[in-house]
């Protein structure tokens, strides 16, 4: 009995660990000729139930669900966080296996920047994707160096997966907006498909860096989350004036102490996001919520 499940374990759920292009090609060739439509959930790992429900998603439109594990370089700058990132390959393998995703895309530095990749941009050679117009505000004001980073990782990585669907969380909301933006500027075929941000029970968004904050941290950490949430109520009772939106999300934050990096909110005809940065100790939080608008659930 025991024998039995666990071969259904080993079998049935366990993805397979792909390291190189060459290797993800044949398998994309095996199951394009026998039909299957491909979903892809790019990720830098230290995996969470954030993209547990990405994959859950995917795995829910498309035959067979490939995620990546990749820390990439070029979207830090050389002051930020690459060398500490967490990497917990063994155990995010473990949980992608519970949700039945078929592959894990896991390359090196080197497959994924065969001319090598240097963290100052000024020194950077060969060739990376900007999407102008949308990259240097909010996120990108604190983070110039990020989209572009970003841009390029995800065009690289869509060309080696050639995805059907690629699925991404709402919680980097201006991200999603940088992929749609540059998938149809570039005629990429893929379709983005935008998920909604999962929470701890308090409110703070799932997120790998949540694992820096102390104990004291994690308390205050849901602050930036209640200030968006006071905003969304507010809107949700008739108030459509962006201003009275920042002002109420603003004085909570003020009162917390906490330094905010950016809160911004707009009103459009087709709805609103208000997001917003904050820094707890030396970990940053970013958030948003969606007003007046559905993302997948
Ligand atoms: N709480 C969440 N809910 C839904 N999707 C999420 C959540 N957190 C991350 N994602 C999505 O998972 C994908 C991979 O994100 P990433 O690996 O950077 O995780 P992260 O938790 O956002 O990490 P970091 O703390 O470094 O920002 C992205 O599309 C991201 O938006
Ligand atoms: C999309 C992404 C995997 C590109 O490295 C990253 O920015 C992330 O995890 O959100
Ligand atoms: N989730 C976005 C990845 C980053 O902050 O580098």
């Amino acid at each position: 009995m025991i024998r039995f499940t666990r071969r259904l374990y080993s079998t049935a759920s366990t993805p397979r660990i792909v390291n190189t292009i060459a290797e993800y090609r044949a398998l994309r060739n095996e199951w394009l000729l026998a039909g299957k439509t491909i979903g892809f959930v790019p990720t830098m790992g230290a995996l969470h139930q954030g993209h547990l429900s990405l994959a859950k998603t995917a795995k829910q439109d498309c035959d067979k669900v490939v995620a990546s594990i990749f820390v990439n370089p070029a979207q830090f700058a050389p002051t930020e966080d690459l060398d500490r990132y967490p990497r917990t390959f063994e155990n995010d393998v473990k949980l992608l296996s519970t949700v039945g995703v078929d592959a894990v895309f896991a390359p090196s530095v080197q497959e994924m920047y065969p001319a090598g990749i240097t963290l100052d941009v000024s020194k950077q050679t060969g060739t990376f994707v900007e999407v102008k117009g949308k990259s240097h505000m909010l996120e990108g004001s604190v983070r110039p160096h990020f989209f572009r980073g970003v841009a390029t990782v995800v065009t690289k990585l869509f060309n080696v997966i050639q995805p059907h669907k690629a699925f991404f969380g709402q919680k980097d909301g201006q991200q999603c907006a940088v992929i749609r933006t540059m998938s149809r500027d570039l005629l990429i075929p893929t379709e983005i498909v935008v998920c909604q941000t999962i929470r701890e029970t308090d409110g703070l968004a799932m997120s790998s860096r949540n694992r820096y904050l102390s104990v004291e941290e994690r308390e205050t950490a849901p602050v930036l989350y209640r200030a968006l949430r006071a905003a969304e109520v507010l809107f949700e009772g008739g108030e459509r004036d962006a201003n009275v939106l920042r002002e109420v999300a603003g004085k909570i934050l003020k009162e917390s102490g906490v330094p905010v990096e950016y809160l911004s909110g707009k009103i459009g005809k087709d709805g609103a996001m208000m997001s917003g940065a904050v820094r707890i100790g030396k970990t940053r939080i970013i958030d948003n919520v969606l007003l007046g608008v559905e993302v997948r659930k």
